[in-house]
């Protein structure tokens, strides 16, 4: 039974060179994943802090050091005969010039070209990780199509590059109509728009993308028909949900409320024993989303999330 089985946990390091560079390493032919391109990192031993551990496995493989850690996502991982917990950090500040201590080939990368390598199948995750950003922006209320431009226009100038459009309260036809001019004016800045509605919203070619609400998870249609670059998104709760979001291949999640929060001030909050456990068993990106301030975001980050969601936080910019 896969749910019994030991988890090793292992320290993987996507290691930063000066020019925004990554450095892979291939993995030696007998060696579990043998053969494919891998970040470098390995087993960490019992009781070894994690930092550490990074150092030890890069000083072992790579003759490096590394001085500075930001955690990018801790993602479990079956293998039909292996379970792994990849901590993944992206590390920088090399000390000493890399080389490939056990025989195997080692090459800088492009992040953009990161895709173009074959890693084994949990690395999915880690690349789909790098490409996000850390801060999810969903849209506050407004009145005034100006009042949602000009707020849109104020995060992305913050740096926001991820944004839900929420607005309920608005007809059908004029929420698509804002959101495809809103799609246009968000992608003109270098983001994304992601938006809510139907499965069929993804046929649009101006659609970055659809969030789904946790009632959507339930339905059998999966929606296969997506082009690579639009993203799905869905709103999680429990546990049930995180597992029928994986099922239908979301490329990340929100889960929610982690703390009490102003648009549900009824519901109970998860809290962060419950949040940091569902989001390490999560097998996609999780953002932590209610009452998320950006204090929270390196809290949230430390615990394994991708990052942050909220509306109040971003919407005041
Ligand atoms: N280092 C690393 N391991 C990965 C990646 N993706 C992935 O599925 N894995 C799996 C393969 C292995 O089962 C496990 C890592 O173990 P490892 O073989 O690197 O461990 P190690 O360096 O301590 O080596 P060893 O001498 O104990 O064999 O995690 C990745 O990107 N980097
Ligand atoms: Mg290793």
């Amino acid at each position: 039974m896969v749910e019994k089985r030991k988890v090793v946990h292992v320290a993987v390091a996507v290691i930063l060179g000066d020019d925004g560079r990554v450095l892979l390493a291939k993995r030696p032919e007998d060696k579990h994943m043998g053969g494919l391109w891998e970040f470098p990192g390995g087993k960490v031993e019992a009781g070894e802090d994690i930092k550490l551990a990074l150092n030890r496995e890069l000083r072992e493989e790579l003759d490096i050091e590394v001085s500075a850690f930001a955690p990018l996502i801790k993602i479990r991982h079956d293998y039909p005969d292996k379970s792994v917990l990849l901590d993944t950090w992206v590390v920088s500040g090399i000390q000493g010039e890399p080389k490939g201590n056990e025989g195997q080939l080692i090459q800088w990368v492009e992040k953009d070209c990161l895709n173009d390598y074959e890693f084994p199948e949990a690395n999915k995750v880690i690349l789909r990780a790098l490409q996000l950003p850390d801060r999810y922006m969903i849209t506050g209320h407004f009145e005034e199509k100006e009042t949602l431009f000009n707020r849109v226009s104020a995060a992305l100038d913050n740096g926001i590059r991820l944004i839900q459009f929420r607005a309920h309260w608005l007809e059908e036809s004029e929420y698509l109509r804002l959101a495809q001019e809103l799609s246009g004016f968000v992608k003109a800045a270098g983001g994304m728009l992601i938006i809510k509605g139907d499965f069929s919203l993804l046929l649009e070619p101006w659609c970055h993308g659809l969030h789904l609400t946790s009632p959507q998870l339930g339905l059998a249609v999966k929606p296969e028909k997506r082009h690579p670059d639009q993203l799905l998104v869905a709103s999680c709760h429990d546990e049930q949900q995180i597992q029928d979001a994986e099922a239908m291949a979301v490329d990340f999640i929100t889960l929610s409320p982690v703390k009490k929060t102003q648009s549900h001030p009824e519901t109970k909050p998860l809290g962060l024993v419950k949040a940091l456990a569902l989001t390490e068993a999560a097998k996609v990106p999780v953002f932590w989303l209610g009452g998320m301030g950006l204090d929270d975001l390196d809290i949230a980050q430390q615990r394994g999330a991708q990052g942050i969601a909220a509306i109040h936080t971003f919407w005041r910019f």
